[in-house]
């Protein structure tokens, strides 16, 4: 009998498929109430409010699987997870229409202040005229993160009569222009929307987002939602621009510590808030909880799941022999996402030698991870990396060719986008390790690790040695150096590897030299 433990509340009709499995045993009750139960689990079943820490998965010593009943894992320590071999599963889809809707509820009511309007009534107070509000129709809503939540959004901001503008490193011109909507840079975004709301995880590269540099570079009167997570839109900053009166009025669904008993952005009327109610509705709750439980249950009756986010299904022993391919596909796919900071439309990989004699399809996987990870947010990995990189209109293939490469192994790397294309070419060499030895046509050999600076630059006297200066210059030692050219006096390449990473300052100084062509930062 697998013992299965509920700790938030969820859809009870949701939860149907494991209460009527004859093999589970289902226990609603929060964590704190089963403490010394614990090791019993073999599932856990979670929301956003039981913090799925590396203690709580260490306590529970016959955990197979944790489910999430939503969107963002950031309540589980995925890492932690993985290491200990449980199977982390979400339910990326169900509440996207809800809370899609939540966003719109919360930008007509902000525009026409309804929250502000429904209390002064309550209070008998009858004042037409301090609640005069805006019009949704003609406004410019710029949506940063394109993903289900924000195209959905999309939608309904078009059929109000909205311009919509969008921001995504994923959104490819094929996408924009299906849906209608105008993709553009994030500066676009900040200089030109009256109405700014975010919808990405909250990664390393989407905290404080929306922050003090960038809320200036808003329309003097913007209004900003966050209905995704707390922190994307720094709130420090935030409460700063209030002050000042240069941000009109601001949504939230979401804060960064929740409950936000101590925030001062509680003491502003023209901030509207809902505590954290994005999903919060019966079809929502409904869904998730469906789909974890069909999971869950899958998962413990030993059948394929669709939706884990961490781990893949290999065996040992495979998993063994692939495990260096599988490392070295992960960090190329990740260097050429640094290396292309453009939407990507096409990504075509080729193994050659003994590679190609291994299940290539999970070393494919591996590296759309690693180039998605460096996008999205920590929880794509090769089980769903396929899947999230459909989603995002990227294409992928893999061929097995014969060895032309002069080494033993070899993987190559295509990647297309809208303007530019780029190549990458590793090996594995056993009891040495992995190496990238190709970059756009050039020759190269480095170990692709740490923090990276690629160059591409003129090949003339003195540049190299200008580079080097200036880093010396900045009391900055350089671990590793390699140099690529085709022909004298061409385009050259250089590779160098650091300890630690460079500010940007430097490398905007770097940048400035006449014979550099561009400069990329690579941290693995
Ligand atoms: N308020 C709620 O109750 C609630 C409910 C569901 C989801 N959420 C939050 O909403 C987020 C989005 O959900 P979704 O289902 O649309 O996810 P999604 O993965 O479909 O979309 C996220 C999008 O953000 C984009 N992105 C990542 N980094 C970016 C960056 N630096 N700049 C711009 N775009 C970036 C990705 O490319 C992706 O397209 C979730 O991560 C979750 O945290 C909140
Ligand atoms: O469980 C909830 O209600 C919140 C879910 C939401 O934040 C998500 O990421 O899916």
């Amino acid at each position: 009998m697998f013992q299965v433990l509920v700790a938030d509340s969820m859809s009870h009709e949701g939860l149907q498929p494991l209460l009527d499995a004859k093999n589970v045993n289902i226990v609603q009750k929060k964590v704190e109430e089963v403490e010394d139960d614990l090791h019993l689990f073999d599932a856990l079943l979670v929301r956003s409010a039981t913090k799925v820490t590396e203690s709580l998965l260490t306590r529970m010593t016959s955990l197979k699987i944790v489910g999430r009943a939503g969107v963002g894992v950031d309540n589980i320590d995925v890492d932690a997870a993985t290491k200990k071999g449980v199977v982390v599963i979400n339910a990326p889809d169900g509440n996207t229409i809800s809370t899609a809707e939540h966003t719109f509820a919360m930008m007509a009511s902000l525009v026409r202040h309804i929250p502000q309007a429904y209390v002064s009534v309550k209070s008998k107070e009858w004042n037409r005229n301090a609640f005069v509000g805006a019009e949704l129709y003609g406004k410019s809503l710029g949506i940063i993160g394109f993903g289900r939540i924000g195209s959905e959004l999309a939608k309904r901001a078009r059929a109000f009569g909205m311009t919509v503008l969008v921001f995504d490193p994923f959104l490819t011109r094929d996408r924009a222009e299906k849906i209608g909507v105008k993709g553009c840079s994030i500066e676009d975004i900040l200089a030109n929307s009256d109405i700014i709301t975010v919808h990405t995880p909250l990664t390393k590269e989407t905290k404080g987002l929306l922050g003090k540099v960038n809320i200036g570079k808003t329309k003097k009167g913007v209004y900003l939602i966050n209905c995704a997570r707390g922190g994307i839109i720094d709130e420090e900053a935030l409460i700063q621009y209030l002050e000042n009166g240069h941000v009109r009025g601001v949504a939230l669904d979401v804060f960064e510590v929740e409950p936000p008993v101590n925030s001062k952005l509680l003491e502003f009327d023209n901030v509207i808030t809902t505590p954290h109610l994005g999903a919060s509705t019966k079809e929502a709750q409904l869904n998730v909880a469906t789909q974890v439980s069909k999971e869950v249950l899958h998962f413990l009756e030993g059948k394929p799941v669709t939706s884990s986010i961490n781990l893949p299904t290999l065996t040992k022993e495979l998993f063994e022999k692939i495990q260096p391919f599988y490392q070295l596909g992960k960090k190329m796919g990740n260097i050429v996402s640094q290396c292309m900071r453009e939407p990507v439309q096409e990504i075509a990989i080729q193994y050659e030698g003994s590679v190609a004699e291994l299940e290539t399809s999970f070393i494919t996987k591996s590296l759309l991870a690693g180039f998605l990870s460096a996008r999205v947010d920590s929880t794509v990995n090769e089980v769903n990396a396929g899947m999230v990189a459909k989603e995002r209109g990227i294409s992928f293939s893999e061929k097995i060719s014969s060895n032309q490469s002069g080494y033993e192994n070899c993987i190559s790397v295509h990647v297309q986008g809208d303007h530019k294309s780029f190549e990458i070419k590793g090996t594995h060499v056993p009891n040495y390790g992995e190496r990238i030895v190709g970059i756009n046509d050039f020759n190269i050999d480095f170990i692709p690790t740490g923090y990276l600076l690629y160059i591409q630059h003129q090949d003339k006297p003195g540049v190299i040695g200008r580079v080097g200066k200036v880093l010396g210059d900045h009391k900055i030692n350089i671990a590793t150096t390699q140099v690529g050219r085709k022909e004298k006096g061409g385009e050259a390449i250089m590779m160098l590897s650091f300890d630690r990473s460079l500010d940007e300052e430097l490398i905007d100084c770097l940048k400035s030299f006449e014979d550099i062509l561009s400069i990329r930062t690579i941290d693995l």
